[in-house]
């Protein structure tokens, strides 16, 4: 069995990033961002008022000096004069500063009787202006590739892009296996459940870019099994759930061999997740997850999500992990590599009592999974325990 590194490493070798589009900047969040974008203007163009008050001269602010109010400055509608000694301009927020000004007097420090103003307060020593390119400079460069986040998008607008180059989303196609499953909402038989974790995944990789199908569910026989994996035509990455395993019905991978799948590998040193499979099919990537559901979503999150970035263009690369100490004491570990399902909060990590790889109830409560090398002693509060963000 190879190690969960080596798993990531295969995955990566089979990926190639998928081609680009170009999106109106109003869609690009969460998209990642395939070339370089850059300022052509400088933001702010002006120096601004940060403030609302009365545009004067630096030298001449002190307590008890008057102005003359010579004209205004609003926002998008500047003063085209030169502003002189004694002389005051009405100035607001975000407005240009005119010539010969260079210290902004907040309204509540001043006194106004018709066109003459009166310093009351000492204004202190921040001008309240903004410099010319305070923000970023024509020629300043946003790096691709990166998923872009609801700030970046902000800062593309102001640097007046209106749409970015990305990453075409994954294709993703889901199929469940299993004659026991049914879908949520139909009425099961006696023998039946509901098929759960594909709808996890579903949410679990379309929230990083994806665009996932949902297939219908195949029985355990390889003709439906077949017929179904048709349906996945034109995916990128084809991801079955269930049959990995060595049972009698565990026809997955045999199935998959048998339409061209060649398997890069098979079982993972890990728990829960251990009969991971994939390959190449043809044009797409196939992984087989195994259908106990919180193992099938284990390793959504451990091994699919990497890939899911790396066919967006982003470096192949596990997800980050942090650390945390124990807020309580856990048994030493087995021989594979365990993800133990766990709650970190205000920076202390719980580790759950049921580990059992069918409990969704549990993952549902579940933040954090805790990462147990191969043979890990026993740790006790307060030991510093790597994790996975989930
Ligand atoms: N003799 C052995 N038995 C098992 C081994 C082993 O090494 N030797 N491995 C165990 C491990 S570990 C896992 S994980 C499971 C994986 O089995 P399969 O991938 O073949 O999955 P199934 O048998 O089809 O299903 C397992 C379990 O999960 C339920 N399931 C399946 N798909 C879904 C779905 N989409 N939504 C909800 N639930 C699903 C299914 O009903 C079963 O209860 O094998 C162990 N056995
Ligand atoms: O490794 Mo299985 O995935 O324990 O449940």
């Amino acid at each position: 069995m190879i190690t969960v590194s080596e798993a990531l490493e295969h995955l990566f070798s089979l990926v190639t990033p998928l081609g680009t589009e170009t999106v109106p900047l109003a869609q690009a969040v969460g998209r990642v961002m395939a070339e370089d974008a850059t300022a052509v203007r400088t933001q702010p163009p002006f120096a601004g008022s940060a403030m609302d008050g009365y545009g004067v001269r630096a030298d001449e602010v002190a307590v008890g000096a008057k102005f003359k109010i010579i004209g205004e400055s609003a926002a998008g509608r500047g003063f085209d004069g030169f502003v002189g000694p004694g002389e005051a301009v009405r100035i607001f927020t975000g407005a240009p500063v005119p010539e010969g000004v260079d210290f902004v007097v907040i309204q509540e420090d001043v006194d106004r009787f018709v066109n003459t103003i009166t310093i009351e307060r000492d204004p202190g020593d921040n001008a309240n202006i903004r410099p010319a390119g305070n923000d970023f400079a024509a020629g300043f460069t946003l790096t691709a590739p990166r998923t872009l986040s609801p700030n970046e998008v902000a800062l593309l607008a102001a640097m007046n892009i209106p749409e970015v180059t990305v990453y075409r989303r994954p294709d993703i196609a889901l199929i469940s296996t299993g004659d026991e499953l049914v879908m949520p909402g139909d009425t099961p038989g006696p023998d039946q459940i509901i098929v759960s974790n594909t709808f996890g995944l579903k949410a679990l990789f379309d929230r990083a870019g994806a665009v996932t199908r949902i297939l219908p569910i195949a029985k355990d026989d390889p003709a439906s099994v077949e017929t179904v994996f048709e349906l996945a035509e034109g995916a990128d990455l084809v991801i079955t759930i269930g049959g990995a395993s060595v049972g009698d019905y565990d026809i997955v991978g045999q199935v998959a061999q048998e339409l061209g799948m060649q398997q890069s590998f098979y079982k993972v040193k890990m728990r829960p997740g251990k009969p991971l499979m994939a390959g190449r099919m043809g044009e797409a990537l196939m992984i087989g997850l195994p259908g106990n559901p919180v193992s099938a979503m284990v390793c959504g999150n451990v091994f699919v999500l990497p890939v899911v970035d790396a066919l967006q263009g982003l470096p192949p690369a596990a997800r980050p992990r942090q650390s945390a100490p124990l807020a309580a004491a856990i048994p030493s570990n087995g021989p594979r590599e365990h993800y133990m399902r766990g709650r970190v909060e205000n920076g202390r990590m719980t580790v759950f009592e049921r580990q059992d790889s069918s409990l969704l109830s549990v993952l549902a409560e579940a933040n954090a999974l805790v990462i147990r090398p191969p043979e890990d002693g026993a740790r006790q509060t307060g030991d510093l325990v790597e994790y996975l963000p989930i």
